[in-house]
């Protein structure tokens, strides 16, 4: 099968009556996945039949045939499931369930990815959980709860609750006397393995050897098409949000309960076979309110113009012609950021529907390798005589797309399918361990993942932003066969970035439906202490998109649909953004633009230079009722700006009192040499004070780090300041009731 010999090295897990695990994840940008990857492994080499799936692809019943369920899930949005659970969610709350106890054989653990500068942190795992305990499941172990705002980052949590995991797992679940658990040093049988075809097949149609591919037939790419809209219609009604009100209404009641770190007990009876359980669960109610939504072969697909090159069978994607790629900072200036615009081609359905949601979108765009890089990796791999043969995939991870044969190469799987420059996660590494035949390679990556050396794998891979790679590069001795490639190499995920126009950007003429998407891209640069700079994935393909470039891209509303109508837009906008953050605000402030009568709003806006990042500066003042502040953290602090925007001119002694309060409660830190948004929040607390009445939206968009909680504390200061609340904790209080205000956050 391969020059190095794994095959048959490979150790199958045994096959053991009654013991199974099933571990599901909810992921938007990848971790919660890995870590599933990691557990299902785990799971393997301790003889499960072992089954690693999103939880949209695994159905409700199949809880109860398996003996354990591991649940890990990120929250994404403002305390939402992420999107590959929706359908998952939605069945398990459905109300028929209520009071029938239909999980109780089910065993479960959940382990929360989040960001505890979100104010539902962790929402989506405490929900799950919740709801699963309601239906009268049973934790066999405890929840875990990792944050992104931890020095190790999520790790911090993980590792030591998967280390706990296992060895509960050990003892709770014991092998029978004659079977031990596979070493760590013993590899597995893959689960995606490749068969090369006979070499009569030698070379796949349109694949060159610089790793592109060239444009299918038109017959191809409408097929394509016209399957890939079928599954998006059949989806949208799954995945239609729910209203930001019901939402919040809904997680308000399931939270009450609480999340405790104690252990739930086992049943002692393992009731298996409940068939009225089985029947409830089995019993889909999707898609049978409207079936005629669903009827879709009798649309005949629209006729598009020619294919564009090698664009993948991705669901739920459009065709967008690039239309716009502009540095928006000067050449001198440290980050390359770029105004992109996209004209997208959509059928009437899509454009109906989109209608909806003009002001609250994000753009998907999948990234592909550079030629050079994926020559390079064949190469460092050895696999240059198989490189361009055709291969055969038995099955096909999640999110790797290719057609429904499943007959590529492996260079087309390189450049289109698999990220070759990711940073090295910690599975990764412990993968390569099979395969190289130093000793001193051996001891190496295995000291980079060994507990413990959390901080020593971090300053070799994340720290300087290393790539799969250049590891490569580095333990020259590794050599993973290519029938591996499926298992260990991460797929390349689309991109997500906020839209940054709103309102009037959908056309229609002659039946020919446009939607003209823009968007804000900081490309990722890197300096690092690896001398080479770098540059992120996506960034680096962006940087060189040529005009005309035709794109397979999704369009995803957002959850909270912030300008829904026009009662929504009457609604005062307070908007913090720091740099490219400043994206979903311009969207919004459009999409208000085009209602009479929209409120106020109030953007503070942070960024570094006046001449260098204020990004759409001159736009601002065209917009009715918006006023900006500006922070420009490295400029000389500027007087307060003069604008003829309409805003709640509040009383000026009212606000000179209140700034001077402001500078008694913070009689050093405040406003020394600093300009941040959360300063001009305090500065010109007479005003937000005046919006924060009247039942306002508030935006904070931009970079994690410590902008969020700094932001929120700034307001919670207004709130006593301006006296709407007694103390800080009341302020708390007050921010957290979501009669009082919708509270937005996207930061990263
Ligand atoms: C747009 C966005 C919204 C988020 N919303 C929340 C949130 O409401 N609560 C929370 O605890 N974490 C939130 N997070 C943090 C993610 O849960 C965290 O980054 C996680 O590691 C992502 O995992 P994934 O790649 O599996 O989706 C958010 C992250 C992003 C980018």
């Amino acid at each position: 099968m391969d020059g190095f010999g794994e095959s048959e090295r490979a150790v199958q897990p045994a096959v053991i009556e009654g013991r199974s695990m099933a571990v599901l994840y909810g992921s938007e940008t990848g971790n919660a996945e890995d870590i599933a990857g990691e557990l299902a492994k785990t799971a393997e080499r301790l003889h499960f039949q072992t089954t690693v799936d999103e939880m949209d692809g695994f159905k409700l019943a199949d809880l109860l045939r398996t003996s354990l369920v591991v649940f890990v899930t990120s929250t994404t949005g403002q305390g939402d499931m992420p999107k590959n659970t929706l359908k998952f969610w939605k069945n398990l709350r459905r109300e028929k369930l209520n009071n029938t106890n239909c999980l109780r054989s089910l065993r479960f653990t959940i382990f929360g990815l989040g960001d505890s500068s979100y104010q539902k942190f962790n929402w989506a795992a405490r929900k799950l959980r919740a709801r699963l305990l309601q239906l009268g499941a049973t934790e066999f172990f405890r929840p875990g709860e990792g944050d992104e705002r931890h020095d190790n980052g999520v790790d911090s949590i993980y590792l030591p609750w998967y280390e706990e995991l296992k060895k509960t797992l050990l003892v709770d679940y014991p092998l029978p006397p004659s079977i031990s658990p596979i070493p760590d040093d013993a590899i597995l049988p893959p689960k995606y393995p490749i068969e090369l075809l006979s070499t009569m097949d030698t070379g796949i149609a349109g694949a060159t050897h610089d790793g592109t591919v060239s444009a299918p037939s038109l017959i191809d790419d409408e097929r394509r098409f016209s399957a890939t809209r079928t599954m998006s219609a059949a989806r949208s009604h799954v995945d239609q949000p729910q209203s930001a009100a019901e939402r919040t209404q809904e997680d308000w009641i399931r939270l009450q309960t609480t999340f405790p770190g104690d252990l739930a007990r086992r049943d002692a009876a393992y009731e298996r076979d409940d068939p009225r359980a089985f029947d409830l669960l089995d019993k889909n109610n999707q898609l049978k309110d409207h079936p005629e939504k669903y009827h879709f072969e009798k649309q005949s697909p629209q006729i598009l113009d020619s294919p564009p090159q090698g664009l993948l069978p991705i669901p739920d994607t459009y065709r967008a012609t690039l239309i716009r790629n502009d540095r928006v900072t000067p050449p001198d200036h440290w980050q390359d950021v770029r105004h992109l615009a996209l004209d997208l081609e959509l059928d009437e359905r899509a454009y109906r529907r989109l209608a909806e949601f003009t002001g609250s979108l994000t753009l998907v765009i999948w990234p592909k390798n550079y030629p050079e890089d994926v020559n390079e990796l064949i190469r460092l791999m050895g696999w240059e005589s198989q490189a361009d043969r055709l291969v055969r995939l038995f099955a096909v991870p999640r999110g790797v797309y290719i057609d429904d044969d499943r007959v590529t190469t492996l260079r087309f799987l390189l450049a289109h399918n698999l990220d070759i420059t990711a940073v090295p996660k910690r599975s990764f590494i412990r993968e390569l361990v099979h395969f190289t035949k130093d000793p001193r390679e051996r001891e190496r990556l295995l000291e980079l993942v060994e507990p413990g050396n959390e901080q020593e794998y971090y300053d070799y891979t994340c720290r300087p932003r290393r790539t799969i790679l250049e590891l490569l590069r580095d333990f020259a001795g590794v050599r993973i066969p290519f029938s591996r490639v499926l298992d260990l190499f991460p797929v390349i995920r689309g991109r997500e970035f906020s839209v940054c126009n709103g309102g009037g950007s959908l056309t229609e003429v002659n039946h020919k439906f446009h939607f003209k998407i823009e968007i804000l891209v900081a490309l990722v640069e890197y300096k690092t202490i690896i001398r080479k700079p770098r540059q992120g994935l996506c960034s680096r393909y962006l940087k060189h998109l040529a005009l005309g470039t035709k794109l397979g891209v999704r369009l995803k509303p957002s959850s909270a649909n912030l300008v829904p109508n026009l009662a929504a837009a009457k609604r005062p906008l307070i908007a913090i953004g720091t740099g490219t953050g400043v994206a979903p605000i311009r969207a919004v402030i459009q999409e208000r633009g085009c209602f009479d009568g929209a409120g106020d709003t109030l953007l503070f806006f942070g960024c570094r230079n006046r001449d260098a990042d204020y990004h759409f500066a001159r736009e601002w003042s065209s917009y009715p009722n918006v006023k900006v502040y500006p922070a420009f953290s490295r400029d000389k602090i500027e007087p307060d700006p003069k604008t003829t925007a309409t805003i709640m001119p509040s009383s000026k002694t009212d606000g000179t009192l209140l700034a001077a309060a402001v500078e008694t409660l913070y009689p050093v830190q405040y406003d020394a040499h600093k300009n941040y948004v959360q300063h001009l929040i305090r500065k010109y607390a007479a005003e937000v004070g005046v919006l924060l009445r009247q039942q306002p939206i508030v935006m904070i968009c931009g970079n994690a780090g410590r902008m969020p909680t700094s932001v929120r504390n700034a307001l919670l200061d207004v709130l006593v300041l301006t006296k709407m609340c007694v103390d800080k904790e009341a302020a708390e209080k007050w921010l957290g009731n979501p009669t009082n205000v919708t509270l937005w956050q996207e930061t990263w």
